[in-house]
């Protein structure tokens, strides 16, 4: 049955990529972003567009949305570290107002885009929700204050909520790709060394404690984390706030990503060691059992070579279109 759903940030990478999946899955969809991180034209064809801000959702949302998806966010760890207020005013005051906005209209469902920041620097690996949650960023710190604001919204409100703490996301799905400014992920900066446009990468650190001492990352496909996202709208029960990892439960060292690339692109790809990039643990790897037990989410779209081969599609696709 076709639903009405709002997307915050549904301009952005994840949100324009989920929004694709809902609208192809027959859903009336409506994209609310401020356009300050996101690009109106990632917002995917078909959807309804509202540049406006999450503080101000109560304009908008109205009694005949179903459920909000929650993207809008600033999600840079090194900005949060040297602008920590951005990160509370907006991540956390921002969503405020937007469970406030969702009470008053009456939409009861939320499915909210965390991250496996929330955790910080893990005891064990792979790591479980019921891992201790100690952030090492204000980033990771506003999206655990807002997951901690979604317990309470359920408990107290009988708000059903999902929260879906994303590992390293990655690739892209046909136009809607990862495109930061200025770019500080690993995958889209290597294959800007690819098309000419960087000498080098920098391998930040390479004496951790892992077999080649980069550090190893859980790389996920952006299409397998969008189709979690439905599986999270029909899962989500009122008065409780489900919590599931995505990832793949497979490491990847940052040299194993570089040799994809070199692969994949069949470009040389120079490399230059520097320092650690502060803040970043060794080992970062999901145990995506709960997705898997309580949404029924099968990934499939795990090799690394195809993850990195769509978002080669991507970045060449953003140089053809001239957008880049
Ligand atoms: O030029 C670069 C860029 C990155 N890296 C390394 O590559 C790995 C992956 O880095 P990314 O920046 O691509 O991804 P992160 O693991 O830092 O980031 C992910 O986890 C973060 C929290 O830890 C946030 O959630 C973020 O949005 C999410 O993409 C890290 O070890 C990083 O040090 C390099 O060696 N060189």
């Amino acid at each position: 049955m076709s639903k009405k759903y709002l997307v915050t940030g549904g301009a952005g990478y994840v949100g324009s990529v989920v929004a694709a999946h809902l609208l192809q899955a027959g859903h009336e969809v409506t994209v609310l972003d401020d356009l300050s991180t996101g690009h109106r034209a990632g917002v995917p064809a078909g959807a309804r567009f509202i540049e406006g801000r999450i503080q101000d959702a109560v304009k908008w949302l109205d009694p005949s949305y179903d459920a909000v998806l929650h993207f809008a966010a600033f999600s840079q760890v090194g900005e949060s570290v040297v602008d920590p207020e951005k990160y509370w005013r907006n991540n956390v005051g921002g969503t405020m107002d937007l469970l406030a906005a969702m009470r008053d209209a009456g939409v009861r469902t939320l499915v909210f885009s965390s991250t496996a920041a929330t955790y910080g620097e893990p005891k064990s690996t792979p790591i479980t929700e019921s891992a201790e949650t100690a952030p090492t960023s204000p980033y990771g710190a506003s999206k655990l204050a807002v997951d901690h604001m979604i317990s309470g919204e359920a408990a107290a409100h009988g708000l059903a909520a999902v929260s879906l703490r994303y590992f390293n996301v990655a690739g892209a799905y046909g136009s809607c790709g990862e495109r930061h400014d200025p770019e500080s992920h690993l995958i889209p900066l290597v294959l800007q060394v690819a098309q000419g446009k960087r000498e080098a990468i920098s391998v930040f650190g390479e004496d951790y404690p892992t077999p080649d001492g980069t550090c190893v990352r859980d790389y996920i496909h952006v299409a397998d984390l969008a189709e979690a996202h439905l599986l999270a709208l029909d899962a989500a029960t009122a008065g409780e706030h489900l919590i599931c990892n995505l990832g793949n439960g497979n490491g990847f060292s940052v040299r194993e990503v570089i040799e994809t690339v070199r692969k994949v692109t069949g470009h040389p790809i120079p490399e230059v060691t520097a320092p650690r990039r502060g803040g970043d643990p060794a080992v970062l790897v999901a145990s995506a059992k709960a997705a898997i037990d309580r949404l029924g989410w099968r990934p499939s779209r795990a090799d690394l070579a195809e993850i990195v081969g769509d978002a080669w599609q991507f970045a060449q696709h953003l140089d053809r279109t001239k957008e880049s």
